[in-house]
This record gives C-alpha cells, structure tokens and sequence, in this order.
C-alpha cells in the first residue's frame, strides 16, 4: 500500500514485480552500507551488521540489560574481552574470577557468587533474554531493523516463538495505525477503510459518538414535541385518543429508524493501537482462516432497517492485527493451501480487503476495500514444515527475508552457564509464584542441561523443557512452603516431571523383567541384546534374533514388520564383509530377523551393528554372550559409526541387569549416565566391528579365527585393547 511507509527506508513488499522489488533492495542495501540477506555471505554480512548492531544497542541499551551486545561495553570499560558479566546484574560480583573460572568445567555457576536466584537480575527486553541462539539473535535484530521476514526451522522449545515475540519489542512503536472501518453511502457492501495514526482511531469513533448523540438528542426533543402536538391535537379536536395513540407511535417509530441511520455513520474501529506498548504481535499457529484473513460478521436480518450495517460486523484478522507489527506462525505447514496462498497475497500487496469466510453467510457478499498488512512475517517450524509449505510462500520468505536454523545445544562454557543461572532466575520471575532458587538447585539445574544435551561439552538448548523442570521443582518447593527452591526439590523434579516415553520404558524394561524376557546370561547363537531409543530421552533393550536358511530361490531378508527396511540394510551392510571372509554365499540363504516383540521405534541405522552381529553368529554358529548390549551404525567396510541417544541406552541396559554395553568410539564423549549406574554397566568403545565380535561372540577357538580373518580381510590392526576391563569413560 502506497501509504506504508518503512522508518529505514527499506522497501516494502508492496506488490511490485518481483523485478522491482529486488531492484528496490539493491537500492536499499546499498544504503544500509551492507544489508545481508539470506543466502548471501555470512562472513561478510556479519562484520559490517555487527557494527551497525553496536551502534544501534549503544544508542538504544539505556537500560543497560543487553545480554550479549553488552559485553562490547563491557570490554570497552573493563578492558577485558568481556564476556557477558554485565548480564547478571550488579548484585552479582564476579570481577577476578574470570581468568580461572572460564575452563573449569566443575565451576557450574561459571564463576559467579550468589545464594540465591533472586540476586540475580533479569534483563527486561525479551531479546536480551534469550539464552544462545546468537545467530538466529543477530538475524531477528537485522530483520527488525530492515523489516525482513524471517524464517526459524528448529526442534520445539528451542525460543522462536520467544524470538518472534522479542523482535516486536525491536519495531518502531511511533509507525502504529489504527484502521477504521466506514459506511460507503454508494455501495453498503464494499465499507470504506481508513487508516491514522494510533491512538487517532479512538478519538475518531467517540467524536462521532458524541455527535451522534448531540443529533439523537435534538430527535428525541423533537419528536416528544412533536407527540406531545399531536395527542393534543387528537384529544382536543379530534377527541380520539386512539388516533393520538396511533400517530404518536408512529413518529416514534419515524424517529427511531432516523437515530439508528445516524448511529449506523460512526465507524468500527477495526484495529485498535491506542494502548500498544510495544508494536503488535500476533501469534496465528493454527488460525483458522477467520481468525487469520478477517471476516465478515453474519447478518440474520439482512434488511428491512433491523439489520446491522455491513461495516460494523467487519473483523480483523490476525494479519490486519499485525499490522507494523509481526505475525507468528508455527508450524506453517498445517495452514490450508488457500489460507497459505492468502498469506502470501497479503505479504505481496502489503494490504488485504475483508470478506466473509463462510460462503452462505450474508458476509460472503461484503468485501472492504483493502485494509493494511504491513507485518514481518516469523514462520517457524521443523523441517517438515518446510518441506511442506507451500513453495511460493517460502520463496517469499526467502525472497524478502531470512532463513536461519535453531540450534539444539551450545557449548558449555562457563559464560553460557552463567547465562543458564540466569534462565533460572528468569523462569522463576516470569511465573511469579515460585520461590527463588539456592545456589546448589541451580547446579542441579545445569547438570540438567549437561545431560539433556546429549553431547560432550554442550547445554541442551530445549528450554521449555528445561523451564517445565524449573516449574516442577519450584511447586515442589511451594507445596511445603519453602522460601527458596533447593536442590532436593529438583532431583525429586527430576523423578517426577519423566515423559510419556520415559514411563512407557520403564514399564516395558519391568514387563520384561517379570517375563523374564530379558536375557542377560549365558551365550545364545544368532541373538544379541540390541538398544533403542524410544521419543527422545527414554531407552529400551530390543532383542535382534537371527536364523540362516537355504534358500529355494534368490536370497531374501525377511523381518518382522516394519523393520524390513532397516534389517535389509543392515545386512546389506554386512554382506561385503561375510562374502570376504565367510565360505558361505549369503546371496543364497534367506536371513530372517526378528526385532524381538518391537514393532517401531528403531530409529534408522542405529540397530545395524546389532543385525550384524546376530547375522554373523547364526551364520557361522557361533554364540554370544547375553551379558552384553550394543549399540552402533555400520560402515560397509566395518567400521562402527556414531548412533544418537547413546547414555538413555545405556540406562536402559543397565535397568535391565546387563553388564557391559558396546558404544561407538565416537560417541564415548556424549555419555552422561547418571551415578546410579556407573558402578552396574561397562561401557566399551569400539571402531570396527571386529573388535564387536571380539567382545560378545563366545566359544573360542571359532571366535578367534573368525576375529583375525575380519581383521584380515578389512586391513584392521587394532593395537588397542577392547573387551573386559577397558575403562568406562565415565
Ligand atoms: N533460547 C531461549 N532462551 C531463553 N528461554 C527460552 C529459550 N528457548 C525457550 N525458552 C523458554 O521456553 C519457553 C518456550 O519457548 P518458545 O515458545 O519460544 O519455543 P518455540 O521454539 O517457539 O517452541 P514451539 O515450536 O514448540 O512453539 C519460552 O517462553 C522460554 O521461557
């Protein structure tokens, strides 16, 4: 719409050819020194933004409470290489400590000295809250300041709505505008749309209220006059008070019709900014197509004066709502097609006119002039919803905006854990019921993070999840009417807040064990003791058993269920290594698998060691040992290959009375396993699968042969050691 107007001088997506529209960015950018967009290089975009960011925050951090772009302040003072000090407040002194405090991993406060939670201070701008993620940070701050739409892919939880919500409070709050709907005198189906500033639209309406009513008044003297005259008339001269009575309502009813036709004049006020703190932010996940387009407001009377004027049963929608402001929209793939195609008309012209959503209502007749659209667009999702979307509204996000990637963990350093205390502190104060928490439960809490990360060194960064904790251990501390939340209160949180996933685990691991399904004894040919994961943070012992027929035709896998996909791959895997150094033809047989009493849940490549193993030993009749569980992908060649959820699996073995398990080498440094199981479970690292064969085939000297001939024929010289006694990473 020609009316809107950008503060920087950025272009509006107002419609324009695609043509047009980049030649407006090239001019844009070139102003702007150098505006990145996505796709561009990164390397470049950042230096120069960084350096327009610094200026932007120094003009703009009165308050002092940026979390990260503080630090360039920081460093400016302290001439340190600052690092986000400033972030906790003045309450917390932790000046001194920071040459010694920075790598020590034990430190889980990072260096900082508090009691409790309460001391330390919680930034106000949401933006600053926002605990890692710095590039998808960065981006929402360029995005504001350019008005680029901006698309956020990531796991749940990970802060994009949050973002999208911070980015609101970053948007001018001077360019909001009020939209006021009107009676069109010349055609009562199309209602004119203005727009004023806001605040303006208030006003307007109630200066045609009053107006109104001044006009309403004088009738209504009027017509008592008037009545009064003529029951006069009718009793004095026409002696008839029937007749009075009759005439008299009559005008009555004259006047009433003429009031409602003034009442009719004073406009809707359809978007109402008056009382906007900060630019609007819409949150339309899941909006219905009324909710998100606008609507138009069925009229059962329709007309003969009862009915009500077409303008005033016009409704705002999300995307009129959010006009100047920004429109959130997760999982923007579960929009309809039509409402997608919309969106993107809306996003394009920049101004959408209202009609009825439901196409027998008396709304569908009634269509508004165009009423602005001016909003930055935050789509979010995981990457099916990219998938899914439709391409031209993802074109246009890219088009005109940012695409950026949340990340799952940070590294833990002790800045970031720094910065987790004070999550802590921010979760506490957003509830405002829970007490403050010691120093002790936020160490729990980071220790927490640590394991949920689920890799060495990193912090999960799924912090709804982590606030659910924070929750949980907060009511804990409440119920017994604690002034502050202590570490107790968050370990029993733990026990407490476990997910489907990790109750549905826990259950099998017992159902088995009353079965005494689980095997964890002895040596049994073509039958290992497999691990899955099951959601993300429960594991499962899964049993492989495997058998070996002749074949009468070509060879097949055969496995149960849905795992055929996984089993033929497994073997598929396998089958360049048995063709070197097995005298069988495996092309020949029929290999059947069973995932023992599992339907789903394998994810993908993980069990393919585990098929591997129980293939090699039906084939060649060789048993293994039940006391261990494995765990790894397969390289063709035979190396073992990182697999995820490696400490959940581990637990789960360890619950189910095994006692050593086989992880991939590469993922020795993601284990977290919690103390209780420490002592219960060996863990052994392996590369190749080799080395897998040398620890759980049994019956020697058939193992041993079959061990060195693999290693043989793969070149593996393994100097190192595996197998009973190597040390448990943990
Ligand atoms: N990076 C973060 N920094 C600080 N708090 C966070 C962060 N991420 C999540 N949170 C906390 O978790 C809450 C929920 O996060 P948010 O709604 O932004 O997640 P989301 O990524 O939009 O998830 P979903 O896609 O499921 O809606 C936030 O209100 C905040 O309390």
């Amino acid at each position: 719409m020609s009316e809107h107007t950008d503060t920087d001088g950025a272009p509006d997506e107002d419609g324009t050819t695609s043509a047009d529209s980049e030649s407006e960015r090239a001019v844009d950018d070139e102003t702007e020194a150098s505006s990145p967009r996505a796709g561009d290089d990164e390397t470049v975009e950042s230096t120069a933004d960084e350096v327009e960011l610094t200026a932007e925050e120094t003009a703009t951090d009165a308050a002092g409470a940026d979390a990260d772009d503080s630090n360039v302040d920081v460093a400016a003072e302290t001439g340190t290489d600052g690092d986000g000090e400033a972030d906790l407040g003045s309450d917390v002194s932790i000046e001194g400590d920071e040459a010694t405090v920075e790598d020590d991993e034990d430190d889980l406060l990072g260096g900082i000295d508090i009691e409790t939670t309460e001391e330390i201070e919680v930034p106000d701008r949401l933006v600053d809250q926002v605990i890692g993620q710095d590039h998808a940070r960065d981006i929402v701050k360029k995005a504001a300041k350019q008005r680029r739409h901006v698309m956020m892919i990531g796991s749940p939880g990970t802060g994009k709505s949050m973002l999208a919500k911070a980015m609101s409070q970053l948007l001018p709050k001077e360019d909001l505008q009020d939209v006021l709907v009107y009676h069109n005198p010349d055609d009562g189906n199309e209602p004119k749309v203005r727009t004023v500033p806001a605040g303006k639209g208030e006003q307007i309406v109630d200066a045609h209220k009053e107006e109104a009513r001044k006009r309403n008044q004088m009738r209504s003297f009027l017509m008592w006059i008037i009545i009064i005259a003529i029951i006069g008339y009718a009793l004095f001269f026409a002696r008839s008070i029937l007749l009075g009575i009759l005439a008299a309502g009559i005008v009555f009813l004259v006047f009433r019709y003429m009031n409602r036709g003034s009442d009719a004049m004073i406009p809707n006020l359809l978007v109402n900014n008056a009382n906007q703190q900060i630019a609007p932010f819409e949150d339309a996940t899941g909006a219905h197509a009324g909710a998100l387009l606008g609507d138009v407001r069925h009229d059962p009377f329709q007309s003969g004066g009862m009915e009500t004027p077409s303008h005033d049963r016009v409704e705002a929608g999300a995307i009129h709502k959010a006009n100047k402001g920004v429109l959130f929209v997760d999982e923007i793939n579960t929009l309809d097609i039509r409402s997608q195609q919309k969106l993107m008309t809306a996003i394009q012209e920049g101004e959408f006119s209202i009609t009825g959503q439901s196409e027998r209502s008396s709304g569908a007749m009634v269509q508004t002039e165009p009423v602005p659209t001016d909003f930055i667009m935050v789509a979010a999702g995981n990457l099916d919803a990219m998938e899914n979307m439709h391409p031209a509204l993802r074109s246009r996000i890219k088009g005109y905006g940012y695409e950026v990637y949340m990340d799952d963990t940070i590294e833990d350093e002790a800045e970031m854990r720094r910065k987790y205390a004070r999550f802590v502190a921010q979760e506490v104060e957003k509830d405002g019921r829970l007490p403050h928490f010691t120093e002790e439960a936020v160490e729990e809490i980071i220790l927490e993070a640590r394991r949920r990360a689920g890799r060495k060194g990193h912090l999960t960064l799924k912090l709804r999840d982590l606030g659910g904790l924070v929750r949980v251990a907060g009511d804990i501390a409440r119920a017994e009417d604690k002034d502050f939340t202590e570490r107790e209160d968050v370990l029993q949180a733990k026990r407490r807040s476990r997910s489907i996933e990790q109750q549905l685990a826990d259950n099998y691991i017992e159902r088995r064990k009353d079965y005494e399904l689980t095997v964890n004894t002895g040596d049994v040919v073509g039958r290992v003791n497999g691990l899955a994961v099951m959601g993300e943070d429960s594991g499962i012992v899964m049993p492989v058993m495997a058998e070996v027929t002749p074949s009468q035709g070509p060879g097949q896998v055969i496995a149960t269920g849905k795992l055929q996909e996984i089993a033929e791959e497994a073997v598929q895997n396998v089958s360049a290594i048995i063709k070197k150094f097995s005298d069988e033809d495996i092309s020949e047989k029929d290999i059947h698998i069973q995932f023992v009493q599992s339907y789903e849940g394998v994810e993908g490549d993980s069990a393919s060691v585990t098929v591997a193993t129980a293939v090699i030993s039906a084939l060649e009749d060789i048993p293994i040992e039940q006391d261990v569980a494995m765990t790894g992908s397969l390289s063709v060649r035979g190396d073992v290959l990182p697999v995820g959820g490696v400490t959940h699996k581990i637990e789960a073995a360890a619950k189910s009375g095994i006692s050593r398990v086989i992880i991939p080498a590469a993922n020795e440094q993601d284990v977290m396993i919690e103390d209780e199981y420490k002592d219960q479970i060996e863990i052994i690292p392996v590369q190749h699968l080799s080395e897998v064969l040398e620890v759980a085939l049994a019956g020697e000297p058939e193992k041993d042969s079959l061990v060195d001939r693999l290693r043989s024929i793969t070149g593996q010289a393994l100097d190192r050691q595996v197998g009973r006694g190597s040390p448990s990473p943990q």
